[in-house]
C-alpha cells in the first residue's frame, strides 16, 4: 500500500516454524500488503547462533533479543518456545504496547492470564492460533465464532507426534523409538520429545483449550496428564482384537451437577472405535470436536505440527494483529468470567479396558467380577481366552468414576488368582 506506514515485525526464533514464517513473509509480500492495508516489514529476527542461518537475510539476524523487542516494532512473533526467556520478553513487548502472535502452548497454559492482563493494560493484542492444533483454525472459532453460545465438550487428538508414533504402530507394527526419531526429523517434536510422548505437549493445550471454551483460566497444572511411554506393542494388538485402536486423547468438559459446572480437563492414552471419526486421523494430522448447545457438533481437522503448516496459523494471526494496528482496533481479550472450578480426576467419568493373566480355573471369574460389583462397576463385556497356565481375561466397563475404576484394578490385582494385569487403558466412544 503506496504511502502507508509499514507495519514492522520482529521474529524471536528461527527453527522450523520461525524458518516459514520468513519464507512465507518474504513470498507473499505483496499479497500480505494488499490484505492488510499496509506493507508487513521484517525488522529482525533474533536466533542464537546467526551463522547457522544462511536461509534468511544476513543483515535482519541478531542475537540481541532485548533490543529488537524493545525497538521500534509494532508485533513481536515469538517462535522459540520454552517458558523464560520467552515470558519475559512477551511481557515486556506487551506492556510497550508491541501487538504478541506466538505459538508458544507451554507459555500459554501457564502465564495467559499474566500475558493477558499487560495485553489489556497496554491496548495491545495477544494471538496464538498456531499453539494448538498447528494450521486448523481452532482457537479463533473458539475465541470469537462460538462466542455466542455455550460449549459443552472439546475432544480430540492435538499431538502430531505422538498420532505419528501411535498410527506408525497401528499400521505397520513400527517400533517406537523409531518413529520418534522420525517425527523429529520431519519438525514435529518438541525441542525436547518427552514434552510430546509424555503428554505435557497435549496437556498444554487442552489447559487452553478448556480456558477458551468454558471462560475461564485452566493452567497444565489442572490437567490429568498421561502420556503414551506405556502404551505397548500388546496394547495396540488387543485394541486391534477388539475392533479398536489407541489414541492419545485431550478431553474438556463441562459437567454440570445439580445445577452447578465446573471443568474436567484430560490427557491420556484410550482405545477408540476403528469406526470413531478419529480412528482415522493419523501421522501428523490433528482432529477437534466441539460440541456446543446450539450449534452441536463440530470436527476440525488438519495438519497440526511441522514447519510450513504452523506457520500459515501465525501467518493468520499476523494479519489479524496488523490489520487491527492499521485501524487502530483490538483483537478479543481475555474472556475467563466464568472462573469454573476443575474437578479432579477422580470424580470423571470414564471407561476401562483391563487385560488380565489369570489362573484358569472354576471360580476366576466369579471372583473378578465380586471386585467389580463391591465397587459399584458394571461390566459391559467379557472375554476370556486360553487354557490351564495361559489364560487371559479381557474385561471392557461400562462408565464409572476414575477412582472406583482404579481402586477396582487395584484390588484385582492383589487377587491370588491373578498372576498379572497385563494392560490397563481407558475406553472412549460408542461403538457404531
Ligand atoms: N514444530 C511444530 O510443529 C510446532 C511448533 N510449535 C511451537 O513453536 C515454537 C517453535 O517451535 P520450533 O520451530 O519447532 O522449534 P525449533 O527448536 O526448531 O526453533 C526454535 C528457535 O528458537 C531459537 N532460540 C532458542 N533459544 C533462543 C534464545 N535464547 N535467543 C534467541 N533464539 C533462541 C533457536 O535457535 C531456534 O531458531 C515452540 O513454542 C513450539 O512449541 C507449535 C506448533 C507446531
Ligand atoms: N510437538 C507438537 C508440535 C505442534 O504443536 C506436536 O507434535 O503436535
Ligand atoms: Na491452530
Amino acid at each position: 500500500m503506496p504511502g502507508r506506514k509499514p507495519i514492522k515485525v520482529a521474529l524471536l526464533g528461527c527453527g522450523t516454524v520461525g524458518t516459514e514464517v520468513v519464507r512465507l513473509l518474504t513470498d507473499q509480500a505483496a499479497d500480505l500488503t494488499a490484505r492488510v492495508g499496509a506493507p508487513v516489514e521484517l525488522a529482525g529476527i533474533a536466533v542464537r547462533k546467526p551463522n547457522k542461518h544462511r536461509e534468511v537475510p544476513a543483515e535482519l539476524l541478531t542475537t540481541d533479543v532485548d533490543a529488537l523487542v524493545e525497538s521500534d516494532v509494532d508485533v513481536v512473533v515469538e517462535v522459540v518456545g520454552g517458558i523464560e526467556p520467552a515470558r519475559t520478553w512477551l511481557l515486556k513487548a506487551l506492556k510497550a504496547g508491541k501487538s504478541v502472535v506466538t505459538a508458544n502452548k507451554a507459555l500459554l497454559a501457564e502465564h495467559s492470564g499474566e500475558l493477558f492482563e499487560a495485553a489489556d493494560a497496554a491496548g495491545a493484542d495477544l494471538y496464538f492460533e498456531a499453539a494448538v492444533a498447528g494450521a486448523i483454525p481452532l482457537l479463533r472459532p473458539l475465541r470469537e465464532s462460538l462466542a455466542g453460545d455455550r460449549i459443552t465438550r472439546v475432544m480430540g487428538i492435538v499431538n502430531g507426534t505422538t498420532n505419528f508414533i501411535l498410527s506408525g504402530m497401528d499400521s505397520t507394527g513400527a517400533g517406537y523409538a523409531e518413529t520418534l526419531e522420525e517425527a523429529t526429523r520431519l519438525g514435529y517434536a518438541e525441542a525436547d520429545p518427552t514434552a510430546d510422548v509424555d503428554g505435557f505437549d497435549a496437556a498444554s493445550k487442552a489447559a487452553i483449550l478448556a480456558s477458551l471454551a468454558f471462560h475461564s483460566r485452566v493452567t497444565a497444572a489442572d490437567v490429568h496428564r498421561e502420556g503414551i511411554a506405556g502404551v505397548s506393542a500388546a496394547d495396540i494388538a488387543a485394541a486391534k482384537g477388539l475392533g479398536r485402536t489407541v489414541k492419545l486423547l485431550a478431553i474438556c468438559e463441562r459437567v454440570t451437577d445439580n445445577g452447578t459446572d465446573s471443568i474436567s480437563v484430560r490427557v491420556h492414552p484410550a482405545m477408540i472405535p476403528r469406526s470413531h471419526p478419529l480412528a482415522g486421523v493419523n501421522g501428523a494430522f490433528n482432529a477437534v470436536f466441539v460440541e456446543a448447545d446450539a450449534a452441536g457438533e463440530m470436527m476440525f481437522y488438519g495438519k497440526g505440527a511441522g514447519g510450513a503448516p504452523t506457520a500459515s496459523a501465525v501467518l493468520g494471526d499476523l494479519v489479524a494483529v496488523a490489520r487491527n494496528k492499521v485501524v487502530s482496533g483490538r483483537g478479543p481479550r481475555e474472556s475467563a468470567y466464568a472462573a469454573l472450578p476443575v474437578r479432579p480426576m477422580g470424580h470423571a467419568s470414564t471407561k476401562y479396558h483391563i487385560s488380565l493373566d489369570v489362573a484358569d480355573k472354576p471360580g476366576v471369574l466369579s471372583q473378578v467380577a465380586a471386585v467389580f460389583a463391591e465397587h459399584d462397576v458394571s461390566i459391559a463385556a467379557v472375554r476370556q481366552e486360553g487354557r490351564v497356565d495361559d489364560a487371559s481375561l479381557v474385561i471392557v466397563t461400562h462408565a464409572a468414576t476414575d477412582a472406583a475404576l482404579r481402586s477396582t484394578v487395584d484390588k484385582i490385582g492383589g487377587l491370588p488368582v491373578v498372576r498379572e494385569v497385563v494392560s490397563v487403558m481407558r475406553v472412549e466412544g460408542e461403538e457404531s
